[in-house]
């Protein structure tokens, strides 16, 4: 732990050229100043386009601010994550797919990052980490899954191998880009819950983005409503769901399917 934030972003821009060549360039960030804590569980919420994943995207340098400044544990970010980072910071995107490969079996790819970062002395201790983690993710007994392939599991564990994938790692950070979103409305809450209680136990600092103002209620410590782009409101998950003061918010919580509980 260290005194300053997780991430802290100032004045953070993005802005993507237009797609064809007479397209004016889009600004999908827009002067973004946010604090993302240690250990906390920080929701971005907003509708499609608003520019969630973009941020998820530049904090873990998928993409290149284009003005303003990231820091993460108060050091600037600037150009291509050193090893260190890129084990620190990990993602999970929506489809599970997109993160797997389909001719590799679960074991192989809960063990892949191990290789990459050279964690663990011998290739017994890298299975023993690889085997703690499946099963620490709900895949238990992980010899049941091991020699499995991505197309051989459900949704849900699909979503855990890529988890599991991420945190045998030992992160410090998880950005969770809609994470739930494509599983089943039947395993959600399993996974949300595996997500909170990894948090609890590991410590694990989480972002949540969401276009589903109640999962954020229910999740976020602090929730950050970005709206084309631009922070609209944020601080205390109840202050600004509990009683918004942006009227953004208060359309996206008007437009949720069910109001939000706080768990
Ligand atoms: N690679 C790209 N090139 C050009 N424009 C892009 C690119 N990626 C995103 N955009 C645009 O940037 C804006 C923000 O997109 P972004 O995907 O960050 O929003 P989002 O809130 O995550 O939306 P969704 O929930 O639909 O994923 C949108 O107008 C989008 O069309």
């Amino acid at each position: 732990m260290t005194d300053h934030p997780l991430f802290e972003t100032r004045g953070l821009g993005v802005t993507y050229p237009g797609r064809g060549r007479r397209d004016a360039p889009v600004h999908a960030l827009r002067e973004v100043d946010l604090t993302w804590a240690e250990g906390e569980v920080l929701g971005l919420v907003g509708a499609s386009g608003s520019g969630k994943s973009t941020l998820g995207r530049t904090l873990t340098g998928l993409r290149e601010p284009s003005h303003g400044t990231l820091l993460f544990g108060g050091e600037e970010l600037t150009g291509r994550r050193d090893r260190t980072f890129r084990r620190q910071v990990q993602m999970v995107f929506q489809d599970p797919y997109q993160s797997l490969n389909p001719r590799r079996t679960v074991g192989s790819q809960v063990m892949e990052g191990l290789d990459i970062h050279g964690i663990g002395a011998s290739e017994e201790e890298r299975v023993t980490l690889a085997v703690t983690a499946m099963e620490r993710c709900g895949l238990a007994p992980a010899d049941r899954y091991w020699h499995r392939y991505p197309h051989e599991l459900s949704g849900g564990q699909r979503q855990r191998v890529v988890i599991a994938a991420a945190v045998v790692l030992g992160p410090r950070a998880l950005i969770c880009d809609e994470p739930v979103s494509a599983l089943d409305v039947s395993i959600r809450s399993q996974v949300l819950g595996l997500l909170a209680e990894l948090r609890r136990t590991e410590g694990i600092s989480l972002l949540f983005i969401t276009h589903d103002v109640g999962l954020a209620w229910a999740l976020c410590e602090r929730v950050a409503v970005l709206h084309q782009g631009s922070v609209a409101e944020y601080g205390d998950t109840e202050q600004v769901l509990g009683s918004p003061r942006h009227p953004y918010t208060r359309e996206l919580l008007a437009a949720a399917p069910a109001p939000p509980v706080r768990r």
